[in-house]
C-alpha cells in the first residue's frame, strides 16, 4: 500500500477559510441559509466551517444540521449485514431556505443524490448547493457538481482519498491511498 499526502494541516486550514469566505460572498449574513453536514464524515467539515463563520466572521444565529443518508442510498439493499444509521439533526425549517450540503469527498455523486432525496422529507428548499473539500474529477456517475470545492483531485479508480480530521486523529490531512 502506498500513501501520499495531498493536503497537510496548514493547507486544509487555508482552504477552510477560503470556503468560509466564498459562502459569505454568496450568503451574506446567512439569514435565509442553512448548512447541512452529511453524515458521517461531512459532519466534521460542516462543524469546522460553522466554527470559522461564527467565531472569526461573526455570523450570528448560524443554522447547522446533520443529515443521515444511509437508507436513501440506491445500494442500501445490497449490503450483506444490517446497516447502522447515523443521527439526523435538523432542528429548523428548510422550507424556502437556501440549503448548503457539506461533505468531505465528492466521487460518484451517489451520496449527494441520496441527500437530495432525504432532504425532501424536511420540506422544499428554495435552492440546494454543494460544498466539498475534495472533488474527485472524472469519476461522476451522475450529473452532480460542487458549487464550492476545496481541491480538485485526479485519482484512478483503485485509489482512495481519505480526509482525516484532527477531531478523529492527531491532525488534519488529506491522503491518497493506493492499495
Ligand atoms: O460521491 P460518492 O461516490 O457517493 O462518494 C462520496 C462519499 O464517500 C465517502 O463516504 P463513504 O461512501 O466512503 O462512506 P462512509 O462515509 O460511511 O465511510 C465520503 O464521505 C462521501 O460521503
Ligand atoms: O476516494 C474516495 C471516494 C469516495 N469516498 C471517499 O471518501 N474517498
Amino acid at each position: 500500500m502506498s500513501q501520499k499526502v495531498l493536503l497537510n494541516a496548514t493547507e486544509v486550514n487555508i482552504i477552510l477559510h477560503r470556503l468560509a469566505c466564498q459562502l459569505i460572498e454568496k450568503h451574506n449574513d446567512f439569514s435565509n441559509t442553512v448548512l447541512i453536514g452529511l453524515q458521517p464524515r461531512g459532519k466534521f467539515l460542516a462543524k469546522r466551517l460553522a466554527k470559522i463563520l461564527v467565531e472569526e466572521y461573526k455570523i450570528k444565529d448560524l443554522k447547522l444540521g446533520l443529515l443521515d443518508i444511509t437508507f436513501y442510498r440506491d445500494d442500501f439493499r445490497r449490503s450483506d449485514k444490517p446497516l447502522e444509521a447515523n443521527t439526523t439533526e435538523i432542528n429548523f425549517v428548510v422550507e424556502n431556505k437556501n440549503v448548503v450540503f457539506i461533505d468531505d469527498v465528492l466521487y460518484t455523486g451517489r451520496s449527494i443524490r441520496a441527500a437530495l432525496t432525504a432532504i425532501q422529507s424536511f420540506g422544499r428548499p428554495e435552492e440546494i448547493e454543494l460544498l466539498t473539500l475534495i472533488d474527485r474529477r472524472f469519476s461522476r456517475h451522475l450529473p452532480i457538481q460542487p458549487n464550492y470545492r476545496g481541491r480538485q483531485v485526479d485519482a484512478i479508480n483503485k485509489e482512495k482519498v481519505i480526509v482525516q480530521w484532527q477531531e478523529q486523529a492527531e491532525e488534519d490531512a488529506v491522503y491518497l491511498i493506493n492499495n
